[in-house]
């Protein structure tokens, strides 16, 4: 741990605020990727928005440290984010992507999951179907630039997404591994899950808690491209303009009618779902496994 200014900063997080420092150099290069002069970068403390106005594209990057996992503040900011744009008729998509080093998000913050009351877990999943619903059924085209690991509620986020680019790098691990944890993915994660790759290998993987490597995520359907790491946001815009070549009207229709179905099985139980999650977590066993994940996690570190 290193100490800044009172706060305890873990050592990692400083290495990785190594990738904001290219954030700095990223300013020089705004010009060149099309971010002009009078082009103002938006967004909030853990979400960083890039427009790029002629483009019709804004690259979204979380920057919650030290590995974006879904706090409450960071699913918040990031539904506020996603409304504005969504709002917005300038843009027509989005690249959703991380801002530190090696980890894309590490899914839902396992802090927000222990020793708390049953309201707090209730606002927390409300904020996470909040999320889920806004990502998964928005009119934007939505590109998820994996550039680093991303398990559980990270492939989630990735799966909500129309399509996925992922940093072929070993640690870019990608997938549910709920069940590792002793805990269940929720049925739209489940759904988003068999809509992706198929009922068998939705199957296989949540039960396994399978975390795939590149190569077995592009093989199993999980992610559509894997590139080089210093590719990763490229490709996402290569792809976007594909998706951008196709009238929005047509496109957003088509992805409604392919959506509406799964989102409805929440939209009409949300309540429901809220609580099946209250007891769920709430429950001594499972306060106990999320204790000892933690607590390893933090070991390792
Ligand atoms: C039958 C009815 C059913 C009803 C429905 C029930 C639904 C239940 C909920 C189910 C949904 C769950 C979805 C989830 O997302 S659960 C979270 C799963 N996430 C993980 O398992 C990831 C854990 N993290 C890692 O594997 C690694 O951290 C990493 C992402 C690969 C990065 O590795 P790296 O080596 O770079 O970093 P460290 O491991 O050293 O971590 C740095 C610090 O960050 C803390 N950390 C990591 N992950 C989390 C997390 N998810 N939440 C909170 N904190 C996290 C870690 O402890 C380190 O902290 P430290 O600096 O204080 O030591």
């Amino acid at each position: 741990m290193a100490l800044m200014a009172g706060l305890r900063v873990p050592a990692r997080a400083l290495l990785r605020s190594g990738c904001w420092l290219r954030g700095a150099a990223l300013a020089g290069a705004e010009a060149a990727a099309g971010l002009g002069a009078g082009v103002r970068r938006f967004g909030s403390q853990r979400v960083l928005v890039e427009p790029d106005p002629a483009a019709g594209v804004a690259v979204v990057k979380l920057k919650s440290p030290p590995v974006n996992s879904l706090s409450l503040e960071l699913l918040t900011e990031l539904v506020i984010s996603l409304e504005k744009l969504d709002n917005d008729k300038t843009f027509r998509g989005i690249v959703l992507t991380s801002d530190l080093c090696g980890v894309f998000s590490a899914g839902l913050d396992l802090t927000e999951l222990c020793g708390r009351s049953p309201a707090h877990y209730a606002e927390y999943w409300r904020a996470l179907q909040e999320l889920w619903l806004r990502l998964y059924l928005s009119g934007l085209v939505s590109v998820a630039a994996v550039n680093g690991a991303s398990p559980a509620g990270g492939c989630l986020l990735c799966l909500s997404c129309d399509y996925r680019v992922l940093a072929d790098s070993p640690s870019c691990v990608i997938g549910p591994n709920e069940t590792r944890l002793g805990i269940v993915a929720p049925f739209w994660f489940k759904d988003c899950m068999v809509n992706t790759v198929g009922h068998r290998a939705a199957e296989q993987a949540l039960q396994l808690g399978t975390l795939f490597p590149p190569a077995e995520a592009l093989r199993v359907g999980l992610v559509d491209q894997v590139v080089p790491e210093d590719q990763v946001q490229s490709t996402a815009l290569a792809a976007m303009a594909r998706w951008l070549a196709i009238p929005d009207h047509a496109r957003q229709l088509t992805k409604s009618m392919m959506r509406k179905p799964t989102a409805d099985r929440l939209a009409k139980h949300r309540e429901a779902d809220v609580q099946s999650f209250v007891s769920f977590v709430s429950r001594d066993s499972i306060q106990k496994a999320l204790q000892t994940y933690l607590e390893k996690l933090k070991q390792k570190g």
